[in-house]
C-alpha cells in the first residue's frame, strides 16, 4: 500500500523515526565522506516560535494539491490556485504546534498551507520539559499531529487545515487526555498499516500511562493499553505475558504497588515507537513512576520503566522487560528500541537495541524478549554496578544498586550525592541512528550526575507531583573537565563503545547515519556536525542559528540530496534559556549545568537544509 511503498523509498522522510524499525538511516548517498566538507546552506525557514524545537520534518512525495477557489462579493466562484502534485515537506513547531506545508519543488519553498491550532497557552504551565513537540506522523494520505493540549488532529495531507468542513479545521479530531488533570503530549504520533498510536506524557504530575491506537480514518479509538493497573487495562495477559521468559502472572501491575498508588503511578509513554510488520508487535518505553521519591512508594512499581511488545491489532502484551524497577532517579525508560537485527554468540537474532536513561545499553530479542546484552554505555555510570546476567539467580535481569546512590534506605529519604547519570540519563529523548554496513549504533549521550533529595508530598490532580529536588554537574567535574556530552559509536553485541567524541554540551539532537558514511548530528551550541561513521572523524561543522535539539534527516527532490536540521534550543537540557530560569535547581535540577550555554546560542527556530553546491 501507499504507506509502506513509501517508507521503503529513501528518497522521502516518511516516518518521525525514519522507518518503523526506528534505524534514523538514510540510504542516499551523494553526499559522502569525500564531499561532505563542501556543504553549504540551500535554503532556511523560520518558524516564527522561539522555544525548543525537537524532532524532524517529514517529507512526502508526488502529494496532489487540489484547485483552490474564492467567490466574488457576486457569489462568483474562481479558481486562486490550480490542482498540482509536487514535493511536500511537513514542518511542526513546539507550543503553539504550528504546522506548516512546504513546497519542496518551488524555488521559493511556498507554504502551500498552514495549521494554527487553537490551545489554551495553559497547558505550557504544565509541560516538564520545555514545551516541545517530537513531529507528525504520515499515513492514509494524512498528517497526524499530536498537540500538546492532548488533542490528535488529522489533516489531508495535500488539502491541509482546509480540507475540513470549515477553516483552520482538520479532517477529524480526537481528545486523547486531560490537560487539567496534567495530561500533556509531547511525542510523535506514529502510523503502523492502519492505526495511529499516540503515547501521552505528565509523569511529573501522577500521570497514569497509556498508549492509544486510533483507526487512521476515522479516528476511532481501538485499543488503549495501560502502564500499571489491572490487566484488563494493561492488556496483559496473567500466563501469556513473559518477563525474561516466566508469565507475568495475575494483575502483575497491582501487586507491586501499595494499594491504589499504581493509579497516579506513572509509566507515561513520550518517547518514540517501533514496528515489526513480520511479528506484527509494536515496541516502546515506560517513563518513570510517581512520584520522584522512592520512600513513598514501595515495590517494583510495575510497569514503569519498562520495554513493551504489544500487538498492533489487539494491544495485548506479548512481553515486557523491566530495566529499573522501583527507579530512585527518574530513569525514564521511554527511548527508542531500534530494531536491527544482530549475530550474538554465532546466532543471528532479530534484535532490539535500546540506550536507556539510566546509562545501560539493552540488546534483547524482540521475538522472545530474552535479554542477551547490559552494559554501561558511558563508564560515569555509577548507581548500579551491573545487570545481572545470570539466569539461575533471584536477580537475573535486575540492575544490581550501589548502596551508597540509593536514594532511600529502611523506607526513609536520603540526601545522595554524585549519583551518575542525572536524572536525564546518559541518553534522554535524543534518538540514536543504525549503519548496517559498519554494524555500528550511533549514539548522542549526556555525561553528567547529580545529588537527589527525595522530600515527601501527597498528590493533588493536576499539581506537580514531582517528590525531588535535583542538582545536575558536569561527570568529570573534580578532574577539572566540564564537558556534559559525548557522541558515541556502539557495538551491541559486545556492549562495547567503538569511539567516542567528546563534546562540550549534551548531544540534545538526533543521530542520522547515511549510505555515504557519513553520520550528521547537531550540538546545543548549535552546530550541525558530520562525522565520519567508521572512525568518528570530524569531516564538517556549521553553526546554525540557534541550539540544535532537533533530529538530523535526509531526503532527495529534483535529483538531489539534501540534509536538514531544526535549531531552536530547549528542552530539558535547554530549559534555563527556554524558560528563562536561572536559578541553577531551577527546570527540575537542569539549569545550573547548562548556564553556560546562555554563552553560545539565544532562542529562535529555524529550519536550515544543507546541499552540495551545483
Ligand atoms: O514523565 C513524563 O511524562 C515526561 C515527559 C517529558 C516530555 O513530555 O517532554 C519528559 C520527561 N518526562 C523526562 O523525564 C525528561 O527527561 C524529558 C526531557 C524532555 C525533553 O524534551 O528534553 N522531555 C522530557
Amino acid at each position: 500500500d501507499d504507506l509502506s511503498i513509501r517508507l521503503k523509498d529513501p528518497k522521502q522522510w516518511v516516518s518521525p523515526t525514519g522507518d518503523d524499525a526506528n534505524l534514523r538511516h538514510s540510504a542516499l548517498k551523494q553526499i559522502t565522506t569525500e564531499n561532505v566538507g563542501k556543504l553549504v546552506i540551500d535554503w532556511q525557514f523560520s518558524t516564527g516560535v522561539l522555544r525548543g524545537h525537537e524532532g524532524a520534518p517529514l517529507v512526502i512525495h508526488n502529494v496532489q494539491i487540489p484547485e483552490q477557489t474564492a467567490t466574488d462579493k457576486n457569489g462568483k466562484s474562481f479558481v486562486t490556485r490550480k490542482a498540482f502534485t509536487t514535493d511536500v515537506m511537513y514542518l511542526h513547531t513546539p507550543f503553539p504546534n504550528t504546522v506548516y506545508a512546504l513546497d519542496l519543488k518551488d524555488p521559493d519553498h511556498k507554504i502551500i498551507w498552514k495549521y494554527q491550532p487553537e490551545q489554551d497557552a495553559q497547558v505550557v504551565a504544565i509541560m516538564c520539559c520545555d514545551s516541545v513537540n517530537r513531529g507528525l506522523a504520515y499515513g492514509d494520505g494524512k498528517i497526524f499531529l499530536a498537540q500538546a493540549d492532548t488533542t490528535l488532529v488529522a489533516f489531508d495531507a495535500g488539502a491541509g487545515a482546509i480540507g475540513g468542513p470549515k477553516r483552520n479545521e482538520p479532517l477529524w479530531s480526537v481528545k486523547n487526555g486531560d490537560p487539567s488533570k496534567g495530561h500533556t503530549s509531547t511525542a510523535a504520533p506514529h502510523v503502523f498499516k492502519d492505526k495511529v498510536l499516540v503515547g501521552i506524557a505528565g509523569g511529573e504530575f501522577g500521570v497514569r500511562g497509556h498508549i492509544t491506537a486510533y483507526d487512521v480514518k476515522t479516528g476511532k479509538l481501538l485499543w488503549r493499553g495501560y502502564s500499571t493497573g489491572p490487566d484488563a487495562e494493561t492488556l496483559i495477559d496473567p500466563e501469556k505475558t513473559t518477563h525474561l521468559g516466566k508469565p507475568v502472572g495475575k494483575d502483575s501491575g497491582i501487586n507491586t504497588w501499595e494499594g491504589e498508588q499504581w493509579r497516579t503511578g506513572g509509566g507515561t509513554t513520550w518517547g518514540w515507537y517501533s514496528y515489526d510488520p513480520e511479528l506484527n508487535l509494536v515496541y516502546y518505553g515506560s517513563g518513570n513512576p510517581s512520584t520522584w521519591n522512592p520512600s513513598q512508594r514501595p515495590g517494583d512499581n510495575r510497569w514503569s520503566m519498562t520495554i513493551w511488545a504489544r500487538d498492533l491489532d489487539t494491544g495485548k502484551v506479548k512481553w515486557v522487560y523491566q530495566m529499573t524497577p522501583h527507579d530512585e532517579w527518574d530513569y525514564d525508560g521511554v527511548n527508542e528500541m531500534i530494531l536491527a537485527d544482530q549475530t550474538i554468540g554465532g546466532v543471528k537474532r532479530k534484535a532490539l537495541v535500546h540506550f536507556d536513561r539510566n546509562g545501560f545499553a539493552y540488546t534483547l530479542d524482540r521475538v522472545s524478549g530474552e535479554l542477551l546484552v547490559a552494559e554501561k554505555f558511558d563508564p560515569a555510570v555509577n548507581w548500579a554496578a551491573k545487570v545481572d546476567m545470570d539466569k539461575n539467580s533471584k536477580t537475573y535481569g535486575r540492575p544490581l544498586v550501589v548502596d551508597k546512590y540509593s536514594t532511600q534506605h529502611n523506607g526513609e529519604d536520603v540526601n545522595t550525592e554524585g549519583v551518575c547519570p542525572a536524572a536525564l540519563g546518559v541518553k534522554d529523548q535524543q534518538p540514536a541512528s543504525y549503519d548496517a554496513a559498519t554494524d555500528l549504533f550511533l549514539v548522542p549521550t549526556n555525561h553528567v550526575c547529580m545529588d537527589y533529595e527525595p522530600f515527601r508530598l501527597s498528590y493533588t490532580a493536576g499539581q506537580p507531583y514531582v517528590g525531588a529536588t535535583l542538582e545536575m554537574f558536569p561527570a568529570d567535574r573534580d578532574k577539572g573537565d566540564m564537558h556534559t556530552g559525548a557522541f558515541i559509536a556502539w557495538d551491541a553485541k559486545a556492549g562495547k563503545i567503538v569511539w567516542s567524541n567528546k563534546e562540550a554540551f549534551s548531544v540534545w539532537s538526533g543521530a542520522l547515519s547515511t549510505d555515504g558514511g557519513v553520520t550528521f548530528y547537531g550540538t546545543l551550541e548549535g552546530y550541525l556536525k558530520a562525522v565520519d561513521t567508521k572512525t568518528g572523524k570530524e569531516l564538517f561543522k556549521h553553526k546554525t542559528p540557534s541550539g540544535v535539539i532537533g533530529n538530523v534527516i535526509s531526503y532527495e527532490t529534483s535529483g538531489k540530496q539534501y540534509v536538514a536540521v531544526l535549531s531552536g534550543v530547549g528542552g530539558w537540557a535547554g530549559i534555563g534559556l527556554a524558560a528563562g530560569l536561572s536559578k541553577s535547581n531551577e527546570g527540575l535540577g537542569a539549569v545550573g549545568n547548562y548556564a553556560s550555554l546562555a554563552n553560545y546560542t539565544a532562542l529562535g527556530g529555524v529550519l536550515t537544509v544543507f546541499s552540495l553546491p551545483n
